[in-house]
């Protein structure tokens, strides 16, 4: 990485510029520093130390310790013998600064962005995907999943949030263009607006897929509305716009979007015959063609010649799910605004496939057991549904549980979906946190009609999956919902090795039909 560093006088300057800055304390005005970190752990050498979080004074000492030549934080420390930057707002001040350390990097990147409740990740990949043909391998990906860098296998591992926290996304940013990449693909979560991680970046492209009900709770957004105010931040901060026309509270989403985006460079998007339910033309329309667990082909057809963009053609999926046609429209449309063709995309949508998405393992006993990641209300709904018009005479056995101490809706959404599309629930933990898992689960069971589905209750996951696949006849269908390829259960505020539910279903059938 080229060297880097932050002079006094550009701290101060960028504090003052963006109102930030109440006060310098111990000022050392020739000062520069040679590092950032929010982290005691990771201080070296001339590090300018943020103080933020659930902080202890003590973190502090350690990092003077350590090496760190100056602060910033909300309040001064009394005890602290280094220079200090006092400002109102930690968090702003962490993301500016880390994009001035890092040397703004997100200017050198063609940046993709999406958010949305469900689809954040599939659409990232299939962006990703379409551009590593565009770009010759040379597109980034921060997605929820993983997050690569670069072309060496170091610079491809697991993420730790959605969103990294600032000075991380600064720093992997510039390794990215350090390692020659041009494009980067990456997913905005609501909490990224929320903690300010992506404070002051502006994204080529912003695309909003969906919203619905999640993520409100104690430790996420107090309430919906708050929710829907820092997912409409991504399109105020985007210099092009696409939107799900079919998603709710569109009118909102386009407001938010004409509230700093030219309508010319506002796109949107729905299935054919939908009618959106603002008065604003559709500029790109999508249909099935085939639309089954083999096959899925869909063609997307350009409405408004105004906008200037055409990925008018005919594409297929790896990914069944009529869903995820939505979610590679918006890919397609992003790609093409970054300068991907319509052949690319034809010819590397077919290979993208995404971990814990719709994966399936067929069983010569008992039922097709489907891995997915579904986790709330509307795509568990979703989710089954599409599976039930593919197999319309098969039983629908689900196991599933809800996290504990967040996504609290989850609890009656789950409850309400499986009343609507499934026969049998077998309720588990998934992420039981501080909370009780069984408790967990009598929530959900709190929800359930109990007239359309057969409930059971096993808290250990791995013993719920084995009832399941094993209760389940050769047309049924069997969904391990919710946990994706996640390789933990967080449990008392452990990551307990889990070791995925593909693996503990893999080994039940291994068993049941040696
Ligand atoms: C609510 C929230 O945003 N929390 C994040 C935040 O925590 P925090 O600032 O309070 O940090 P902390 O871990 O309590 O520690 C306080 C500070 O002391 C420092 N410290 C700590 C120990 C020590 O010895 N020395 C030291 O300096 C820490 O580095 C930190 O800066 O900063 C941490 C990184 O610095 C994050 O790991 C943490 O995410 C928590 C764990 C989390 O899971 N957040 C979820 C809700 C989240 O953000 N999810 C979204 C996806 C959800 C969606 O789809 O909307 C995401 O983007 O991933
Ligand atoms: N457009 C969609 N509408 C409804 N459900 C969807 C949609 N796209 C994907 N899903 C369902 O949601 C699950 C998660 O998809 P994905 O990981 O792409 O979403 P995400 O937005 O990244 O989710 P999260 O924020 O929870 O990480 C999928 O496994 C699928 O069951």
């Amino acid at each position: 990485m080229m060297k880097l560093h932050l002079s006094a006088l550009q701290i101060t300057t960028i504090l003052r510029e963006h109102h930030l800055l109440k006060t310098i304390v111990k000022s050392v005005t020739e000062a520069t520093y040679q590092n950032v970190s929010y982290d005691s752990r990771a201080v070296t050498a001339d590090t300018l130390f943020f103080c933020k979080g659930n902080f202890k004074p003590e973190y502090l000492a350690s990092a003077v310790t350590a090496g760190a030549t100056g602060y910033v934080a909300e309040q001064e420390n009394l005890a602290a013998t280094i220079p200090g930057y006092i400002v109102t707002d930690i968090q702003k001040a962490m993301a500016l600064l880390g994009a001035a350390f890092y040397g703004y990097p997100q200017d050198e990147l063609f940046i993709i962005a999406f958010t949305g409740t469900k689809g954040k990740t599939t659409s990232a990949y299939f962006s990703r995907g379409i551009l590593q043909q565009t770009t010759n391998k040379h597109t980034a990906l921060f997605s929820t999943i993983d997050r690569i860098l670069g072309p060496k296998p170091e610079q491809e591992f697991k993420s730790d949030l959605t969103t990294p926290e600032s000075l991380n996304l600064f720093h992997d940013m510039r390794e990215a263009v350090d390692s020659g990449m041009t494009h980067l693909v990456m997913e905005v979560s609501s909490q990224a607006y929320k903690k300010n991680r992506v404070y002051g970046l502006t994204y080529d492209v912003g695309i909003f897929l969906n919203i619905s009900p999640d993520h409100i709770g104690r430790n996420e957004h107090p309430t919906f509305a708050d929710y829907l105010h820092c997912k409409l931040q991504l399109l105020v901060n985007s210099r092009k716009c696409i939107i799900n026309a079919e998603t709710d509270y569109l009118e909102d989403i386009y407001m938010a979007a004409k509230a700093t985006t030219d309508p010319e460079d506002i796109y949107l998007y729905a299935r054919k015959g939908v009618k959106p339910t603002i008065n604003v033309p559709v500029d790109f329309e999508f249909a099935s063609q085939e639309d089954n667990l083999k096959d899925a082909k869909f063609t997307v057809k350009r409405l408004n010649e105004a906008s200037g963009l055409d990925v008018s053609g005919e594409y297929q999926l790896a990914l069944p799910g009529d869903y995820n046609e939505n979610n590679a429209v918006a890919a397609i449309i992003a790609a093409g605004l970054a300068g991907a063709s319509v052949t690319d995309a034809q010819a590397t949508l077919p290979d993208v496939t995404v971990p814990g998405r719709f994966e399936s393992l067929t069983t010569a006993t008992h039922g097709t057991v489907f891995v997915d990641y579904a986790h709330n209300y509307a795509s568990v709904k979703a989710l089954l549904s599409f599976l039930r018009k593919q197999y319309n005479d098969s039983r629908v056995i689900v196991v599933v549980g809800s996290p504990g101490d967040k996504g609290i809706s989850r609890r009656e959404g789950f409850g309400k979906a499986l009343s609507e599309e499934a026969d049998v629930a077998y309720l588990t933990s998934d992420d039981p946190g501080f909370e009780d898992p069984a408790a967990i689960a009598a929530k959900i069971d709190e929800h359930i009609d109990h007239d359309k589905v057969t409930v059971h209750v096993e808290i250990d996951r791995p013993k719920a999956i084995k009832q399941a696949i094993s209760a389940s006849r050769p047309n049924d269908i069997v969904v391990l919902a919710a946990k994706g390829e996640d390789p933990y259960q967080k449990i008392q505020g452990v990551d307990t090795h889990y070791p995925t539910d593909m693996v503990v279903a893999k080994k039940v059938v291994a068993e049941l039909e040696q």
